[in-house]
């Protein structure tokens, strides 16, 4: 039994050195839904993959000196996205590194090709019923605070899950420990790594080191 868990303890390690190789300096990019966790896990798969966490949200809060709320009440919808857009591109300079983006990064096709370039999208892709049990928690969403926040969320998911689908690699967040949404991705991205091969990871940047 001990001998089995050093083994996968073992085999775990060595996917998680092999990700990390294989990336060089470009990015992995969580995309999804709000509440899909892409903040969460990330954080965690970062901590994993012993690479530095980048969350776009805190970064264009930071940017702005203002929160996201303040930004969408005070300037609008439209200037968030280009803050955005600039943000995320400034960030993706910046890999090795796990990227957690906001929620609609993924559908400017600038934001997109840059991902394309320079990082391996991963879409944490959950169903309506986790999704709003996990952003009622908080009130920091200004797309959701209406009266019927299920109903934006249908509307997003119908908008949005086409395009997140064209993300490298797509794993199902389910209500499972964090640690187990980890591995999953570690797994996909390990599996992945297999059928392309190490230099057919993302974009241009070296990827083999
Ligand atoms: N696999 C999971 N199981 C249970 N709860 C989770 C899981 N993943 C995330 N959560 C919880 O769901 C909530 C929302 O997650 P998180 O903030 O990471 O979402 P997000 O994708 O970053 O959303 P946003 O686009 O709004 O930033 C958090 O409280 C988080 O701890
Ligand atoms: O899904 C969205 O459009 C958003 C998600 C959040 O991460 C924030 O980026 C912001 O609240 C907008
Ligand atoms: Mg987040």
């Amino acid at each position: 039994m001990t001998q089995r868990i050093a083994e996968q303890n073992r085999d775990r390690d060595r996917k998680l050195a092999e990700i990390r190789r294989s990336l060089g300096t470009n990015s992995l990019v969580l995309i999804g839904l709000m509440g899909a966790g892409k903040s969460a896990v990330g954080r965690r798969l970062a901590a994993s993959l012993n690479l530095p966490f980048t969350d776009a949200d805190g970064e264009i809060e930071e940017a702005a000196g203002q929160t996201i709320g303040e930004i969408f009440a005070e300037h609008g919808e439209a200037y968030f996205r280009t803050g955005e857009r600039k943000v995320i591109a400034r960030l993706l300079e910046n890999g090795p590194q796990v990227l957690a983006t906001g929620g609609g990064a993924y559908m400017d096709p600038e934001t997109q090709a840059a991902i394309k370039e320079h990082g391996i999208s991963i879409w944490l892709k959950a169903n309506l019923r986790v999704l709003m049990k996990r952003v009622g928690r908080r009130d920091n969403r200004p797309l959701l605070q209406v009266d019927n926040p299920e109903t934006v969320m249908k509307k997003l998911m119908a908008e949005r899950n086409p395009v997140y689908a064209r993300a490298d690699i797509t794993v199902e967040s389910r209500d499972v420990p964090h640690e187990i949404m980890v591995a999953n991705i570690v797994d996909a991205l390990s599996a992945r790594l297999r059928v392309d091969g190490p230099g057919e990871q993302a974009g241009d940047a070296p990827k083999a080191q």
